[in-house]
């Protein structure tokens, strides 16, 4: 059922393949690349999520918008996503922080949504054909015209997307939960001991700066472009390299920055398209997946022990191109793809996926955990 002022509203593929639906959110025409993400929960985090720059989200969960919008949750200050797309909206929102509707929210940062598609039908598509660019559009209900504009439009494989979201200037970050986890800093920790790491913002979610704080560090967030020797004139005990949108092996001045801070010695760590950037800058390759992994629900592990994991990547790294300090230390289990390494000799570890997951399975918080140790050490081998 439409909203009742509700407009049409149309979705093309870039192979032809067309939707058509009602609009929720903003009016217009918006082209990216459609994925697919498979949590049951979590949409306004995966909308404000600054990875999904550049693409249109279908969410194969069935309906969206029953809890609204709170400033809480939010993962950055606005929704990156290019679009939304939905089986249903629902039109009574309801809980005790909502401050917004999902539509309203949309509306106001001008980005479009579309309802009534049959998300199942376009999820199997992504998952047969691959994830490929799609338009969405309250104005061009022709599907032959929007497809034209559909067809111009980049290849994600390529483009850096990283300077449309990272911060402008260097900040300290000072929030510590989101309520929903615990407290994490070491018992008897006083400012003096406090550790600092350096979080190089290549579109980093918030939920990692307060995962990072709720294990007692002083985090200083810095743009991507800040060059290597800045970064260590805040002497910092770890470099962190965070979450991001697009090509990583297009980023290449944090592939370069990351190799200056490898002679450094010190302890990093990354996530996700921080995880790709320190592969690639220890002379690895990346390469890009037919749909990605976008949910809540993916396993990740080597053999025995398996940790529930939350992912929103597209592209990943190719293990046969990882040298021989590097070990593998987690796979998705799914596909055997990486989703974790270690250097065998540097205090440098990296996961695909996202430990920080909120909302999301906390299997993986313990890596955080192993951060702070490992800075700990270096700071003790130092000294
Ligand atoms: N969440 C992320 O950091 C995504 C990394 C990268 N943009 C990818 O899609 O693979």
């Amino acid at each position: 059922m439409p909203f009742s002022d509700t407009q049409p509203a149309l979705l093309v593929l870039a192979d032809g393949t067309s939707y058509r639906g009602w609009s929720f959110g903003a009016s217009g025409t918006s082209i990216g690349e459609v994925v697919f993400n498979t949590g049951m929960t979590g949409y306004q985090e995966v909308l404000t999520d600054p990875s999904y720059c550049g693409q249109i989200v279908t969410f194969t969960y069935p309906e969206l918008g029953n809890t609204g919008v709170n400033a809480e949750d939010e993962e950055s200050d606005r929704p990156q996503v290019k679009g939304a797309i939905a089986r249903n909206i629902c039109q009574r929102p309801s809980n005790w922080r909502s401050s917004q509707s999902l539509p309203d929210y949309l509306k106001k940062h001008n980005i479009p949504g579309i309802y009534g598609i049959d998300t199942r039908a376009l999820t199997r598509k992504i998952r047969i054909v691959g994830a490929m660019n799609g338009g969405i559009s309250t104005e061009i209900l022709d599907p032959a015209e929007l497809l034209s504009r559909v067809q111009s439009a980049p290849n994600m494989k390529g483009l850096n997307l990283v300077p449309q979201v990272s911060t402008p200037t260097a900040y300290e970050w000072s929030e510590i939960t989101d309520g929903h986890w615990e407290f994490r800093a070491e018992p008897g920790t006083t400012n003096g001991d406090r550790l600092t790491v350096v979080a190089l913002d290549l579109g980093v979610k918030r939920n990692i700066l307060r995962r990072l704080a709720s294990y007692g560090c002083r985090v200083v967030v810095v743009p991507a472009n800040t060059p290597p020797e800045e970064i260590l004139k805040y002497n910092p005990d770890g470099i962190f390299l965070s979450n991001g949108p697009g090509d990583p092996a297009a980023v290449t001045e944090a592939i370069s920055t990351t190799k200056a801070l490898l002679e450094s010695q010190k302890p990093i760590f990354g996530i996700c398209l921080g995880h790709q950037i320190l592969g690639l800058s220890l002379g690895g390759e990346t390469f890009k997946l037919k749909f990605g992994h976008r949910g809540l629900n993916q396993p990740a592990g080597l053999q025995r022990q398996v940790e529930i994991t939350s992912q929103n990547h597209s592209f990943a790294l190719d293990p046969d191109s990882l040298g021989p300090e590097i070990e593998v230390t987690h796979l998705n289990l799914n596909d055997r793809t990486v989703a974790g390494l270690r250097h065998k000799t540097l205090p440098i570890f990296s996961v695909q996926y996202h430990p920080e997951a909120s909302p999301g399975p906390h299997d993986s918080d313990y890596i955080f955990e192993r951060f702070v140790q490992t800075m700990r050490e270096s700071r003790a081998a130092v000294n």
